[in-house]
Order: structure tokens, then sequence, then C-alpha cells
């Protein structure tokens, strides 16, 4: 039977981030992919000209309509721009025994705007990681949420390490924005892996984070192990952005069907 892998996230006008590339990626990670709308984006490449966020009652009903029906074997969490709404999906996803939740704290747009409100990150905190399997923060993030001001490789260990200790959780601090190689850094269970990956010289990366979340969902979905999972994802965004996809005038979108040979769909 498919596998099925579920997304909570901001829609992308442009289809480069957000619900649009967790589909996507799922889609060609071989998962059945369903969406829970956080809020709605008008943006495209070159940054995000409006936000407007869906009610809590909205959200509810539609987490209540996939969970009652089609149960994801994983589910992905991107964009939440309110107290509110984080408050919403950690009360479902506890009374619906979610599982392999990946939760990607996304604040702000490679563009530069803010996502989400900026007391949202407290709750978030408190009420949504500890639910989560792995949280997935770039470096910024990694930084905002641990206190620790994060230089060198050293620094993402030890703040990927106090992470995981407070939220019970597994941390994948992302290197994509550090100055070296795009190496990432998994620690759980009181040790560490590093993810290597050779920096890619493609200045069209909008969505990478999405992309690496969703990946390693569906993975997850599929029955691998967290560090298979990881492997494979990093192994598909490695890919996505080799493709050197170059839409729209700004920071354009990963080429998603890299994986998908055209005898395939045609
Ligand atoms: N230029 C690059 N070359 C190779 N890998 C990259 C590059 N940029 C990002 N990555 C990889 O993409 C994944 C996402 O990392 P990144 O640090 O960009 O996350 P992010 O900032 O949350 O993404 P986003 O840009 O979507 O907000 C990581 O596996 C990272 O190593
Ligand atoms: C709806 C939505 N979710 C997430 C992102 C982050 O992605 P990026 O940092 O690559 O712009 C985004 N731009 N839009």
């Amino acid at each position: 039977m498919m596998k099925t892998a579920l997304t909570i996230a901001g829609s992308d006008s442009s289809g480069g981030a957000g619900i649009q590339a967790d589909m996507k990626t799922m889609t060609a990670n071989g998962v059945y992919a369903m969406s829970a709308i956080t809020a709605l984006t008008a943006q495209n490449t070159t940054g995000v000209m409006s936000i407007m966020e869906v009610s809590k009652e909205f959200l509810e009903q539609q987490l209540d309509s996939i969970f009652t029906d089609i149960y994801p074997d994983a589910v992905k969490i991107g964009m939440v721009p309110s107290p509110d709404l984080i408050r919403a999906i950690a009360d479902k996803l506890e009374y619906y025994h979610a599982k392999n939740i990946v939760i990607d704290p996304v604040m702000i747009a490679t563009s530069g705007s803010r996502l989400i409100r900026e007391e949202t990150i407290n709750i978030m905190k408190d009420k949504l990681f500890p639910h989560g399997a792995l949280l997935t923060p770039n470096l910024w993030e990694a930084s905002v949420l641990s206190g620790i001001t994060i230089r060198d490789e050293m620094d993402m260990v030890r703040a990927a390490e106090l992470l995981s200790k407070e939220y019970g959780c597994a941390v994948l601090c992302k290197g994509g924005h550090s100055e070296k190689n795009a190496n990432d850094l998994l620690y759980y269970d009181k040790k560490y892996r590093w993810f290597i990956g050779e920096r890619i010289h493609n200045l069209n990366t909008h969505g990478t984070g999405c992309t690496l979340s969703s990946a390693i969902a569906a993975e997850l979905a599929k029955g691998k192990d967290l560090e298979e999972a990881i492997q494979l994802a990093k192994e598909y965004v490695t890919g996505a952005l080799e493709a050197m996809l170059d839409l729209g005038k700004g920071n354009g979108p990963l080429n998603h069907m890299w994986n998908i040979k055209q005898e395939d769909i045609l």
C-alpha cells in the first residue's frame, strides 16, 4: 500500500517553498502527499508581498478531515504564523497520536521577510517541539532557539545538543548558510553525526529547507530509520540544486522533478 505524508505549512504562490515544495517533494519521493494550510502567502522569488492566516477553526477542520480519513505515516510542519495555530496543531497531533513528526522551525524567508509573528517562537518551543521526532533549524534559527551564537562547526554541535536535550527530540542543524561546505549536523541520543555536502554554486536556493524536511518525512513514512532518511533526503536536495533550474528574477526554486525520468511520466 502507498505510504502517506502530511504537510502542515504555508502556501507559496510561486511554488518553490512551503506547501507546494513539500507536496512536490513528497510526490517525487514516492509517497501520497496531503496538506493542511496555515496561511496563504503572496510571494515570488524576489520576496513576500502579503500573508493571510487561516483561522484556528479552519486549520482544525483540515486536520480533522485528514486524520479521520487518510491517516498520515509522517507529518512535516513548516510555517505556522501565530500562537493560536501552534496550539491547535499541538492539540490535534496529540489527539490523533501522530507519528514521525518533522518540524522545520521556519521564521524568516531567504528573501528576508518575516513569516511568523515574534510571539509565536516561545509557544512553538513549549507546545510543538516536544512532539517532534526531528527538528531541522538552519544556522540562524538554531542560534535564535538555543541562544548560542554559531560561528563554527563545534557551535553547531553545541546548539543541536542543547536543543535536543531541552525538547527530547533529534535535531538536525543545517549548514546551507555556512561559509564553507553545506554540512548538516544531527544530534540525538547523546551522539552526533555529520551529513557532508559539497557547496553547490547555485544562487537559486528558494525552498531548500522545506524540501529537505519534506523529503525526510517522506522517507520516514516509507519506514526508513532517521539517519537513513536524512541521508536520502540530503541526496535528493543536492540533486535538486545540481539540476540548476533558473526561474524568476530573484532567488529561484529547485528542480523537484530531477529524479523522475521523462519516460516515467510520458
Ligand atoms: N549551496 C548549497 N549547496 C549544497 N547544499 C545546500 C546549499 N544550500 C543549502 N543546502 C542544503 O540544503 C538543505 C537546507 O539547508 P538550509 O540551511 O539552506 O536551510 P534553510 O535555510 O531552512 O532553507 P530555506 O532557504 O528554505 O529557508 C541542507 O541540507 C543544506 O545543507
Ligand atoms: C510559505 C513559505 N514557507 C516557508 C518558506 C521558507 O522558505 P525560504 O526560506 O526558502 O524562502 C517560504 N518562503 N514560504
